[in-house]
């Protein structure tokens, strides 16, 4: 039976109602009600069924705190109320609820694991910090733009990288108002109608994850949306991409992380990730039904562990417009830092073919980088054989070579050391001292691999040592500034994965740089977008590497600098997003005419173009327009 009542009606007056129209609702006297209930016991007017009235439906719903009931929505009013999608999977009680915030009430969410904090990594002020500027994008997303722009430098480290590796970890516990799309392997037959249940019409930028390697923080199952959300906060903040325009998503395949499954407050599946071909066929139904709806916008792939980042880009990079920034974002990146660096030593980018280069890490952005450096080479003469002879690739097992016994992956294959001197399995130090290379990466995202010893090594066989600890957050990075400088007494080229502060070496100041995908992802999303590209090819994000190599400004690298400024970032996608585009065009994969038109008038046009289309966070005045009217 229904009440009729609004929120705030007394309990009299719901009585009086339920008295007055409930028989007559169902079509019973008081008599016939009476001898209708007998079998169930007596009929009792206080046990009815209370229904609230609400004329929204979707977000709005969600966004209304009168009827908002968060992740206690239940399942029929997910599907009545369009909710589906746009919450996690799981359904808490409201004691669930309660509990969760009277954990909240009574200790605060700001544990923070002590080895985080080393290095400068996160502390109690970057997390309130985080706090503070979530509830301003909740309440106006003009206004935290403007300020997250304004105060780029400060403020990225903290919606993004590291801290949103915090965030992430703290994700279930720290649950608010949603933000972009769930999607999960139970939604199968669902997904293209769910979809729909997203408010915007345009979408430019979408953002997908599956937590499954989030930073180097392993499998973080649903919580790992915290990436696509602070990765689409760069879009719009760095590229311009407009806020209402962008779409960040988890897909939910379970998780291997049992603390996680084993938490009442985890909102995802608590069962074992999917993988193999159901994991596929999920994968396939979820991009189908994104580029269904949005069929212009740009598709990241982000954090995928390495058994499905690679077969997922090569799964779908001839068919759609999308990329995976840890295999692609991060391999330009590293080609702009070592340019920058060899530029640092007073050598061109021809160098390169020279630099013996051992990496730590052979996952999907170890490998990544390898071949994209390897690509790099061979720009420089050399054939892709002699290219990938300059590489020492060590992984979890060492270093790698063709006498491994285990299959290796399509992607490590051709760095595998073929000679004799190259033992199997041989330790980073060993092969450090062995090989004496120039270059040293580090992207395995299991911390402090790069001992003193091996800084020391890379010291002794170089004047001028370029070594890059990428992996991410702060407590995974293979060593940090003060280490390398100290053990190579002031000489080395650093720059690492998450921020690192300069460091004072016997009286001199010594920079430090940050080699972060977050310098190549915005721009070549907005060039791809813009150019209305369809794909996105190696030689597009070449010459993104090597865009971004050029913006370094000569009085930088007089100070070791071998990245832009994080202040210059708008320029610098606006750099990367030209050049992005202007490869494409030589490769007959420009298909915006009006972006066209503007690059065939001239370089400066090209810019003013991009510029143009850049979101930029300032009020504007705001027309209502009546239902039906169209715009
Ligand atoms: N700076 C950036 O822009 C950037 C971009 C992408 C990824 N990353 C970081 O790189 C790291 C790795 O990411 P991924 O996607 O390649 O992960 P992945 O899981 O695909 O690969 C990790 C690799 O590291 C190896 N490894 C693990 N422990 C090791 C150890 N003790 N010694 C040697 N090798 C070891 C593994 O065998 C594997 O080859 C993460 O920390 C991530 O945050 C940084
Ligand atoms: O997210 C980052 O900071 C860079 C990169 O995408 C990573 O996975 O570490
Ligand atoms: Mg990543």
């Amino acid at each position: 039976m229904a009440s009729l009542c609004r929120r705030g009606a007394s309990a009299a007056l719901r009585a009086a109602v339920l008295e007055s129209f409930g028989a007559r609702l169902l079509g019973l006297d008081a008599i016939g009600a009476r001898a209708a209930s007998t079998a169930a016991g007596p009929y009792k007017p206080s046990d009815t069924v209370d229904v609230e009235i609400v004329r929204k439906k979707g977000i709005d719903l969600i966004h209304d705190p009168l009827f908002n009931k968060g992740t206690a929505f239940p399942v029929p009013e997910r599907e009545r109320l369009e909710l589906r999608g746009l919450l996690p999977k799981k359904c808490l009680t409201m004691q669930g609820q309660v509990d969760r915030f009277m954990e909240d009430y009574a200790y605060g969410r700001t544990y923070i694991d002590p080895k985080h904090v080393s290095d400068g990594g996160v502390t109690p002020d970057h997390v309130r910090r985080w706090k503070v500027l979530q509830e301003l994008q909740d309440r106006n997303e003009t206004l935290f733009y403007r300020i997250l722009l304004d105060n780029f430098v400060e403020m990225a480290p903290i919606v993004y990288t590291p801290t949103v590796g915090w965030a992430c970890l703290n994700f279930h516990k720290l649950y608010r108002r949603p933000r972009g799309m769930y999607f999960c392997s139970t939604d199968k037959g669902e997904m293209a109608s769910m979809v729909w249940n997203w408010p915007g019409n345009d979408v430019d930028a979408i953002v997908v994850t599956d937590g499954s390697r989030i930073l180097g923080l392993g499998d973080l199952g649903i919580n790992g949306l915290g990436i696509p959300i602070g990765k689409l906060d760069l879009y719009v903040a760095a590229a311009g991409f407009s806020p209402g325009r962008i779409l960040p998503v988890v897909v939910d395949v379970g998780t291997n992380n049992r603390h996680l499954k084993d938490d009442p407050l985890y909102l995802g599946l608590s069962k074992e990730r999917m993988s193999g071909p159901e994991f596929y066929e999920i994968m396939d139904e979820l991009v189908k039904a994104l580029m269904g709806r949005y069929p212009q916008a740009v598709l990241q792939f982000e954090d995928f562990n390495m058994a499905h980042a690679a077969p997922l880009l090569e799964r779908y990079r001839d068919h759609h417009l999308c990329f995976n920034d840890d295999i692609q974002g991060t391999a330009a990146t590293a080609v702009a830092g070592v340019y920058g660096a060899l530029r640092v030593q007073g050598k061109s980018n021809k160098e390169l073919a020279q630099q013996r280069i051992v990496l730590v890490g052979a996952g999907s952005a170890g490998t990544g980088v390898a071949r994209m450096l390897a690509l790099g080479m061979v720009k420089q003469g050399l054939s892709y054989e002699e290219a990938t002879s300059n590489f020492w690739v060590l992984d979890a097992e060492g270093l790698v070579t063709v006498k491994r016994e285990k299959q290796l992956s399509e992607s490590v294959e051709p760095f595998a050391r073929k000679t004799q001197a190259d033992p199997e399995g041989e330790k980073l130090a060993d092969t450090v001292k062995r090989v004496k290379p120039t270059v040293l990466i580090g992207l395995a995202g299991a911390g402090k691999l790069f001992t003193e010893e091996i800084l020391v090594a890379m010291g002794e066989h170089n004047e001028r040592p370029i070594i890059m600890p990428m992996s991410n957050p702060t407590h995974r990075m293979e060593c940090n500034a003060e280490e390398a400088q100290k053990a190579t007494g002031g000489r080395t080229i650093f720059a690492s994965g998450s921020p690192c502060n300069d460091v004072e070496y016997e009286g001199r100041v010594i920079s430090s740089s940050q080699a972060n995908n977050l310098y190549i992802f915005p721009g070549l999303a907005l060039g791809a977008h813009l150019g209305a590209t369809r794909v996105i090819t190696d030689e597009m994000l070449m010459a993104a590497a090597e865009a971004l190599g050029d913006c370094i400004p000569e009085e930088d690298l007089d100070k070791d600098i071998v990245y832009p400024r994080l202040k210059d970032i708008r320029y610098v996608s606006m750099i990367v997003a030209k050049r992005v585009m202007r490869m494409a065009y030589d490769m007959g994969h420009l298909h915006s005419f009006a972006a066209k038109k503007a690059l065939e008038i001239s370089d400066e046009e090209l810019e003013l173009y991009v510029k143009d289309h850049m979101w930029e966070p300032v009020y504007k005045p705001l027309v209502n327009l009546p239902v039906g009217v169209q715009e």
